[in-house]
């Protein structure tokens, strides 16, 4: 579990190459794999601490997580910061992608693995000029003009969703269920993508049949009883065991 994905224990160095395009951006059939089993989390969404959640969900699988510390109560300032190297911490020990949700100024801060932006912040070229070739970035999208300005802006992958109701996103669009991410496919787009939105263990089948390459939850593991049982269930998808 601890060599999962050696690159991302400590910040791109160019010691492993082959893992990058002549751009020197991640290759992405690499992103893709890394897409699988992918875990938001912020200390809001959690009962327990959130490293303690964290470190339960990667020892079940996560292939990556994103830290999104948003919303009522959610720790500004020093205490965001404090968290989000102690997660970024969990995640380098394990190989796992350590990914910023929406705040650029704190991934540039802490070095992290990537980005992950909605429709209302900065377009992926301008992310890419200030970030560099080696970070991963990925957009929300809702629309297939969402989906080809974002691969034009040269996004790594892209979240698609609401794919099912979701209560821990108040502001989320209409839930689309998995027509969008179909019809892309069925149209040759081929960029990595995850479905999020109210997905479960129960739901996650047709998500991965329409053509999502993983599936991204908050509370499907940050409320389990059991995150590591959860993300494992989620792995076991992909056919790997936790
Ligand atoms: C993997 C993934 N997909 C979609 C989202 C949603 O991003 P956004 O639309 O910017 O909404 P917020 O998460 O910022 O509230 C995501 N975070 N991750
Ligand atoms: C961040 C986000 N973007 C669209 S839905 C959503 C929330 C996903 O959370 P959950 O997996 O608990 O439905
Ligand atoms: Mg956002």
């Amino acid at each position: 579990m601890s060599e999962r994905n050696p690159q991302f224990g400590s910040p791109w160095t160019g010691a492993d190459e082959s893992l990058a395009d002549s751009g020197g951006r991640l290759d992405s059939e690499h992103v893709r794999s890394l897409l699988r089993v992918y875990f938001i989390m912020g200390s809001v969404n959690c009962r327990r601490p959130a490293a303690e959640v964290l470190a339960e969900a990667i020892a079940g699988g996560v292939t990556i997580f994103q830290f999104r510390e948003k919303g009522p109560g959610a720790l500004k300032g020093e205490a965001k910061l404090n968290l989000a190297r102690e997660l970024q911490g969990i995640c380098h020990s394990h190989g796992v992608p350590f990914i910023v949700n929406d705040d650029i100024d704190l991934a540039i801060a802490i070095d992290a693995d990537g980005v992950h932006v909605g429709q209302d912040d900065e377009p992926a070229r301008v992310l890419r000029k200030q970030l560099g070739s080696r970070k991963i970035i990925g957009v929300s999208a809702h629309t297939p003009e969402e989906v080809r300005q974002a691969i034009a802006d040269g996004a790594d992958y892209l979240g698609i969703g609401p794919v099912y109701p979701t209560s821990s996103k108040d502001d989320a669009r209409p839930v689309q269920g998995t027509v969008l991410i179909e019809n892309l496919r069925r149209e040759g787009i081929a960029i990595p993508l995850v479905g999020i939105g109210g997905i479960t263990v129960n739901n996650a089948s047709p998500v991965l049949a329409a053509g999502a390459d993983g599936i991204s939850v908050i509370s499907a593991i940050a409320s389990a009883s059991s995150p590591r049982s959860a993300a494992a269930e989620l792995a076991s998808f992909f056919g790997v065991e936790g």
